[in-house]
């Protein structure tokens, strides 16, 4: 990134900004819930104890001897960190540790009978069943008549403001989803997006997901609809490895939303059983990297993935942090360019995401402007804002074309 301006990495040590709040209040938040959600056992009690002292005023410590991705935390950095406070290290490396070790506190890991169980189930499962999702589904039949192009636009913003819906954040931000969504979105590539998906194109789509529940389905909705149109011939869902970030889909998540969506009446219903035969004839793929819970920017993800979005006509990155992970967890100046800090991404690539942390890109000044003078810095975390960032062109691009 040549002349690129430098941007700090964030941090969570600075008491008052919203990282902080994040490792000292919303981690210990998360904690209890899950310790009240579930009957733990002395042991896990415990771990949760160690584990809330260790996050709220400890160090980072290694990884026992035998857990089974040690080598995996070596090469994201574990030995660098180890020994220093959480608050000290990059701001997106300890939120990932957090869920890691959180995972670890309850077992799920292994060995025991509480190997697998996710912790954070009972909260997706709600949203999943909550009447609102049910009155999103019935929404649908109010598409059916509408030209193509409006039907693909109205789930592609169902899909963006789908990420509203993140249990984590609504611990830590009251009152956020009764808030007013602004219906401006800060920048808008969608056309560029639409050039990549032509009707009868028949490329491949990846769609990097983010959480479960209600955005997730929206989700599935646009892949369906991507699909049965011919707008894309192939998706590739990319989800979470294990229960991450609370609310964050893994496949069982995925498992979840379509025996919802196929059981559904109306056009619910039938975008739910093409998607269910999409996946038994290969049109549609899951897929669970386990660099989709690593703690580091994706510029630097491992080959095999790079492989994988490269491959891809379009790669979507869903959510606030994958818009993190993608441009790099910093304090950019607002008006980066947005393909500037893509660059390394080795395909056409965009981002889906409402705003809930300080980092951004792709503004125009014009935009920025209007946003201070309205909110001050607010705009940038309390997630009524959204955006659709597209960069057609990342460096693998012209090499990847060949491929498409
Ligand atoms: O990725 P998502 O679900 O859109 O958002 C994740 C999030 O809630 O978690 C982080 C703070 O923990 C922030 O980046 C963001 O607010």
């Amino acid at each position: 990134m040549a002349d690129t301006p430098f941007a700090p990495v964030i941090l969570g040590n600075e008491p008052g900004s919203f990282p902080h709040s994040v490792l000292a209040e919303r981690h210990p938040a998360i904690i209890s819930q899950v310790r009240d959600a579930f009957p733990y056992g002395p042991g896990q009690h415990r771990a949760l104890d160690e584990l809330l002292k260790s996050c709220t005023e400890g160090t980072v410590e290694p990884l026992p001897a035998d857990a089974p991705d040690r080598d995996r935390w070596q090469e994201w950095d574990l030995a660098d960190h180890t020994g220093r406070s959480w608050y000290d290290v990059p701001w997106l490396w300890s939120e990932s540790w957090f869920y890691r070790r959180l995972l670890q506190a309850v077992g799920y890991f292994g060995p025991g009978a509480w190997q697998g169980v996710d912790p954070f189930r009972p909260f997706k499962r709600a949203e999943l069943d909550a009447p609102e999702t049910g009155e999103e589904l019935a929404a649908l039949d109010g598409l059916r008549d509408l030209p193509e192009e409006d039907r693909a636009r109205a789930l592609l913003h169902g899909s963006l403001w789908g990420n509203r819906a993140d249990l984590g954040f609504r611990l830590s931000a009251a009152g956020a989803e009764a808030r007013e969504p602004a219906p401006a979105l800060v920048a808008d590539d969608s056309e560029t997006l639409w050039s990549l998906l032509p009707p009868g194109g028949a490329g491949t789509l990846v769609l990097v997901a983010d959480n479960a529940g209600r955005e997730l389905v929206p989700d599935l909705l646009l892949i369906a609809h991507l699909l049965t149109e011919g707008r894309a011939a192939r998706v590739v869902l990319h989800v979470k490895p294990y229960p991450y970030y609370v609310s964050d889909a893994t496949t069982a998540d995925v498992v979840d939303a379509l025996r919802r969506l196929r059981t559904a009446p109306g056009a619910a219903g039938e975008y739910g059983r093409a998607l269910w035969s999409a996946l038994g004839d290969g049109r549609l793929d899951v897929r669970a990297h386990p660099f989709s819970c690593a703690p580091l920017p994706y510029e630097r993800m491992p080959g095999d993935l790079r492989a994988d979005f490269a491959a891809a006509t379009l790669t979507l990155l869903k959510g606030d942090l994958n818009y993190r992970r993608l441009v790099g967890d910093r304090l950019w100046p607002p008006t980066t360019p947005f393909a500037r800090v893509t660059e390394h991404f080795p395909g056409p690539v965009g981002a889906l995401r409402t705003l809930k942390s300080d980092v951004i890109t792709g503004l125009s000044a014009r935009t920025e402007d209007a946003l201070v003078a309205a909110e001050g810095q607010r705009w940038r975390t309390d997630g009524t804002h959204a955006l659709i960032q597209v960069s057609p062109a990342g460096r693998g691009a012209s090499a990847a074309t060949s491929r498409r």
